[in-house]
């Protein structure tokens, strides 16, 4: 065996911590699963007062520096955000070093190039860590079912809103009410926004899409909407129809029509839905991640698994780091991910979704039959309709079958406007119903 592999740590906060902690405590077992120690030689953080953890001599806040030095040959980054991350990655890269990231912002922001400046380079950029924290996901979907034709990805993949529309099932309470236990917990930052507003979760969807259809799939391609409209009465609505409310991430292949010019196409969204109590992910609690994933020759996998915390991603992040030291001792790099697919991307207009739809109306002669006709007028079939009476009012429960997603909002905004509808007291889309 030779001199170590030296590794420059960016960031030093819950994952980076863990890291550096399980680095030095597995060293040995490092060393003989790779075929050359793993030692980590420098730590770049912006306060080095507040670091009494690690050795003094490893402390820097000059990550640039620290980044381009000749003796370092990994680079570990969890600083997360966008800049300087971005910098420090292709500086790295620039100056031959293979990086391991936990950074879902940056790699869905800009992944292309950061992936062209590794090929570029004959460099490693791994990022397991990035989704579904310790779960692993990306290396079965870039490895393992490389020989597959995935069809469908569908996940929770973010922990903190998982929380929270549990909460919300388990106790009736509304969204403000449960993420302020959530926060008081610990499972919501301080500013909730990228978890609750689903950018976390859009982030992650990209990245997945990305790598199932071999596609460049961004951030910006994924249609997002978070869990703050998510209502008690939603909640409810659901536990009537035998469902529970998710906040899902779905991408999906959808196929051109034989009939039109137009190929297959790629459509990725994250959004609250209603999933029969039935679906694996429904039974999908507290802050777990889990993944649906549903290729042609494979069929049907699930994965499942603490998707964040300090000691779970730095899992992620310590196998990742094996894999390209191991890469880094063979003295060549993996192969990168593929994008030569080029699917065009599906806007949500036209992709197929289907609705729960639950409105207040008066307790008419033939309300049914104008509400139906909303829907027949846009082209959306009805798959089940539930009225309960009380008084001179009813409650019409409707789940629909699928349609363009444009179809089903226009019949929804035209309801609004029916006299006999007194009100829209839920809408959600709804996955997983046969
Ligand atoms: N915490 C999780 O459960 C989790 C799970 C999966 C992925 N991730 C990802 O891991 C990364 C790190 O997350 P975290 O939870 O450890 O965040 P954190 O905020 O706990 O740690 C980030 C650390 O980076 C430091 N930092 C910021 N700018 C810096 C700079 N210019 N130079 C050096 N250090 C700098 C901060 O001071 C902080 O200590 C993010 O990309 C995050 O999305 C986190
Ligand atoms: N904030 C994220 C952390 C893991 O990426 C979550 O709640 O899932
Ligand atoms: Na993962």
């Amino acid at each position: 065996m030779t001199g170590p592999l030296k590794v420059a740590l960016l960031g030093c906060g819950t994952v980076g911590s863990a890291v550096l902690r399980l680095v030095d405590e597995q060293a040995a077992d490092l060393a003989a699963r790779v075929g050359r120690a793993v030692e980590v030689v420098g730590v770049a953080v912006r306060r080095p007062d507040r670091h009494p953890e690690v050795p003094a001599g490893l402390l820097t806040t000059d990550a640039h520096g620290l980044v381009t030095r000749d003796d370092v040959d990994l680079v570990v980054e969890v600083i997360g955000g966008i800049e300087p991350a971005r910098s420090l990655i292709l500086a790295a890269i620039e100056s031959g070093k293979s990086v391991v990231s936990a950074n879902k912002a940056l790699l869905a922001e800009d992944g292309v190039a950061l992936h062209a400046a590794a090929a570029k380079a004959g460099v490693d950029l791994y990022y397991e860590a990035s989704v579904a924290g310790a779960i692993p996901l990306l290396r079965p979907l870039r490895e393992s079912l490389a020989g597959d034709q995935i069809r469908r990805v569908v996940g929770i993949v973010n922990g903190t809103t998982n929380y929270i529309l549990s909460r919300m099932a388990e106790t009736g309470a509304g969204f403000s009410e449960a993420l302020a236990e959530a926060t008081e917990l610990g499972y919501a930052e301080a500013d909730p926004t990228a978890d609750v507003d689903g950018f976390d979760a859009a982030a992650k969807a990209a990245i997945l899409a990305s790598l199932a259809f071999h596609t460049a799939v961004t951030a910006a391609d994924v249609h997002r909407e978070g869990i703050s409209s998510v209502t008690a009465t939603d909640v409810a609505r659901a536990a009537e129809i035998g469902c529970t409310v998710k906040l899902l991430a779905i991408c999906e292949r959808v196929a051109g029509r034989p009939d039109e010019a137009e190929g297959d196409t790629v459509a990725v969204r994250v959004h609250p839905a209603m999933i029969p109590t039935s679906h694996p992910l429904a039974a999908v609690g507290g802050a777990f991640n889990a993944v649906f994933v549903e290729a042609e020759a494979a069929g049907q996998l699930m994965f499942y698994g603490q998707g964040a915390g300090g000691e779970p991603t730095a899992s992620a992040v310590l196998g990742d780091l094996v894999a390209v030291a191991r890469n880094r001792v063979a003295g060549a790099a993996g192969a990168g991910p593929s994008a030569y697919a080029e699917l065009p991307a599906r806007p949500i207009a036209e992709t197929p979704t289907r609705y729960h739809v639950s409105l207040d109306v008066a307790d008419v002669p033939g309300v049914l039959a104008t509400v139906a006709t909303e829907f027949a007028r846009h082209e959306v079939s009805i798959a089940t309709v539930r009225q309960d009476g009380y008084g001179d009012a009813a409650t019409l429960v409707i789940v629909t079958h699928s349609a363009p997603d444009a179809a089903l909002s226009a019949t929804i905004a035209a309801l609004r406007e029916v006299p006999a509808v007194r009100g829209v007291t839920s809408v959600l889309r709804v996955e997983g119903l046969s």
